[in-house]
């Protein structure tokens, strides 16, 4: 669905994304994970074209994305950052609203799509007339996403959404991200440097260091058959947390045997 093909940024001389190349399936949930510094937001931010690359191209369903006006092709592609994100003067209302007018939608449309997004990510409807600074981190990052999914777009980045949130707030927002049943036929690129949360989060995982691509696989792929030192290094530190979270409980222990074969 999303095809990235040789892909580069630089900044002078040097390169931010190094010839990044992968394909990113329709319904597919990617995280996008790696140290500070290995290029996620720079790749991310080339697929909505917030960048534009030095080199290589970009497709979304076979079309070169610089065959549209970078504004029009922001209306099919959902973008959620960090919570400070909302327009500080609009309501949550107008907030949520912002691509549906631009779409000229019919406004009892609009008002019925906010209501119903409102109870989909689980916000009281009065909240509907509050402004950014009346809500709480989660609460933004809640409103972030309806505003995000407002006009349906099949696509959707999301750069490190979790990272302001405070421990117990980021646990419920994650889990409510989980269960949306919008959210999981929608093809979903997320931006995380917290290797617990690209398992818990991606059914894929592309692992990012320097500008490239070290390894995109499921994710007991890259735990079980990690294509290189620096694979197997990264995870390493993390792996036990990650296999409590996301192996069954029945197969831990045959992993832990693993683990232990491998080391003696
Ligand atoms: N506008 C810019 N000008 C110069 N260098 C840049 C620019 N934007 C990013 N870089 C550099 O490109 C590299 C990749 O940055 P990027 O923000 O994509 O990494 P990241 O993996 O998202 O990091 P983080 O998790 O810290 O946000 C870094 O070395 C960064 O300093």
């Amino acid at each position: 669905m999303i095809s990235i093909q040789q892909v580069s940024k630089l900044y002078g001389t040097k390169a931010a994304v190094d010839q990044v190349s992968m394909e990113i399936a329709s319904g597919e949930h990617l995280a996008l994970l790696g140290a500070s510094g290995s290029g996620k937001t720079t790749l991310l931010r080339m697929i909505n074209r917030l960048i534009e690359p030095t080199g290589g191209t970009i497709s979304i369903g076979g079309k070169d994305i610089t065959t549209q006006p970078a504004h029009l092709l922001r209306r099919d592609i959902g973008y959620v950052i960090q919570a400070s994100s909302l327009f500080p003067h609009y309501t949550v209302e107008e907030n949520i609203s912002v691509i549906p007018n631009l779409l000229k939608w019919d406004r009892s449309k609009t008002t019925a799509r906010v209501t119903e997004l409102l109870a989909k990510v689980q916000l009281p409807d009065a909240y509907r007339t509050r402004y950014p600074h009346q809500l709480s981190g989660g609460e933004a990052q809640r409103v972030n996403l309806a505003r995000a999914l407002a006009a349906s777009p099949p696509v959707l980045l999301m750069d490190e959404p979790f990272s302001a949130l405070d421990n117990i707030t980021r646990t419920a927002v994650r889990q409510l991200f989980k269960e949306l049943e919008e959210l999981k036929s929608k093809t979903i690129i997320m931006v995380t440097h917290d290797v617990q949360e690209a398992f818990e989060m991606g059914n894929t995982i592309a692992l990012l260091q320097d500008g490239k691509l070290l390894q995109k696989g499921k994710p007991d792929e890259l735990l079980y058959r990690p294509v290189n030192e620096e694979v197997k290094k990264f995870l390493e530190g993390s792996s036990l947390s990650v296999a409590m979270a996301t192996i069954p409980a029945g197969e831990i222990w045959q992993w832990l045997q693993n683990q232990n074969n491998k080391k003696a």
